[in-house]
Formats: structure tokens, sequence, C-alpha cells
């Protein structure tokens, strides 16, 4: 289920703005602390990814999770050393994600790969869903996350911890097991999406330019210089 839905062109153009923004009018100022983040959820169907999103973005444990159909937006503001910061996470479903796939890739800040701990299948495929990223041309530098759920689920554990870690390390991915499902690990998947948030900040430039009141005035005054000497 999703908080909120966006047809895919608005979904372009709220990362595109943000990537190259100019400060030229009163809504830059308004917006010029706002960074947004989009992080996509991948991993085979049925592992979580919805209710590991809805923990994080709503703060419950989804009971009845539709099928994810095409991507779902979620949006959850932060606050970091006083700025906030929006993070977008799309999951999708396999079968109904065909024709959402560029869009879901593109402009993408950070991936998390998740699968089921009592899915062996959904761990043996972690390398496929690395390599779709590879091949939509996600960029090495773009932070990836492993994430082992359904860790409630003790008795049916089918993927050890050092199957995982050893996974995550040739991949050179940090490795959290979780459950979205179980009410303690709540903080847990906020650490999840919080260190990727961090991780995000420090690798992207993406503080976002302020004009100080001088550069203002600078500006202002060039522009009636110009005007002054207008021929026309
Ligand atoms: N026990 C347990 N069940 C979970 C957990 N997370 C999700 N589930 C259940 O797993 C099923 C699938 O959850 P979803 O979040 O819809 O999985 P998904 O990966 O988004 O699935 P698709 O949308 O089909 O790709 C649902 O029945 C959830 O209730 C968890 O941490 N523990």
């Amino acid at each position: 289920m999703a908080i909120e839905k966006k047809p895919e062109d608005e979904f372009d153009t709220v990362f595109s703005q943000n990537d190259s923004l100019e400060l030229s009018s009163h809504h830059d100022y308004v917006t010029a602390q706002t960074r947004i983040f989009k992080i996509i959820v991948i991993g085979d169907s049925n592992v979580g990814k919805t209710c590991l999103t809805y923990r994080f973005c709503g703060g419950t444990f989804l009971k009845n999770p539709e099928a994810t159909i095409g991507v779902d937006f979620r949006e959850r503001t932060l606050e970091l050393d006083g700025e906030s910061i929006k993070i977008w996470d799309t999951a999708g479903q396999e079968r109904f994600r065909k024709s959402m796939v560029e869009h879901y890739y593109r402009s993408v800040h950070a991936v998390i790969f998740v699968y089921d701990v009592t899915s062996l299948s959904s761990f043996e495929s972690i390398p496929e869903w690395i390599e779709e990223c590879r091949r939509h041309c996600v960029g090495p530098l773009v932070p990836r996350i492993m994430v082992g759920n359904k860790c409630d689920l003790r008795d049916r554990r089918e993927v050890p911890t050092t199957a995982a870690q050893c996974l995550a390390d040739s991949y050179n991915f940090p490795l959290f097991e979780t459950s979205a499902k179980e009410p303690a690990e709540k903080e847990h998947v906020d650490a999840i999406f919080l260190t990727l948030a961090y991780r995000l900040k420090s690798h992207k430039p993406l503080r976002l330019k302020q004009p100080s009141e001088s550069n203002i005035r600078q500006l202002w005054n060039q522009r009636e210089q110009e005007a002054a000497t207008c021929q026309c």
C-alpha cells in the first residue's frame, strides 16, 4: 500500500529539479534547505520491501500489504544536523514493474537490496538484482546496502548470517538483518535508512547554494547597471 502515489513524469521532475538547482526565484529560497534523496528498494517479490519502507515512513507494520504494482512512493522528512532531508522510497514488484524500470533506476541516490532470511532463493537472487542495477547504469559511487528481512521467523531461517555477511563483504556492502514486523526492531529499521542518509550526506554535494545578502545586492547592482547602459 502506498502512502502517496505520483505519476511517473512527476517522479522524474522532482529529482531533476533538485539535481540542478539554481537560485533565481522565490521558490528556490523556500526550498533551498530541502534535499531529496531517491532511495530504491529492490529484491524478490514477497521479501517485505513494502513493509520495510512502510515501517520506516509510516512507523507501523503494514498488516495486509498488496502486491506492489509498478512503483510505490513513500516519503519521510528527517532532521539531520538541522537540515530537512526527504527520502523517497520506491518499492517495485517484479512482475508489474517492466514499464517502470527505466524510471525506477534513473537518478537514484542509494539502493537497498532486500532478501527474506526464510527464503534461500530470495537471497540467491541478490546477485541478479545487483547485476540489474549495473545494467541500468547505477554508478559505483551510489551507496548500496543489503537487508535480510523477517528475522522474527527464527525457526524458519534458511539464510545464515555468515553466508549473508560473506556475500555482502564480497560486494563491500554493509549488511543489516531485521524485521519489519517486530515492533522492537523499529529503531533498527530507522537506523538502516539513517545510515544511508548519513552516507548520502557525506557523499553527494547536495548542499544547495544559498545566496548571501551581499551576493543578492551585487546581483541587484549588476542588473541595474545593465538596465542603465542598455541601448534599446
Ligand atoms: N513475519 C514477517 N512477515 C513479514 C515481514 N515483512 C513482511 N512480511 C510479510 O511478507 C509478505 C510480503 O510483504 P511485502 O512487504 O508486501 O513484500 P514485497 O517485497 O513488497 O512484495 P512485492 O510487492 O510483491 O514485491 C506480507 O505477507 C507481509 O506481511 C517481517 O519482517 N516478518
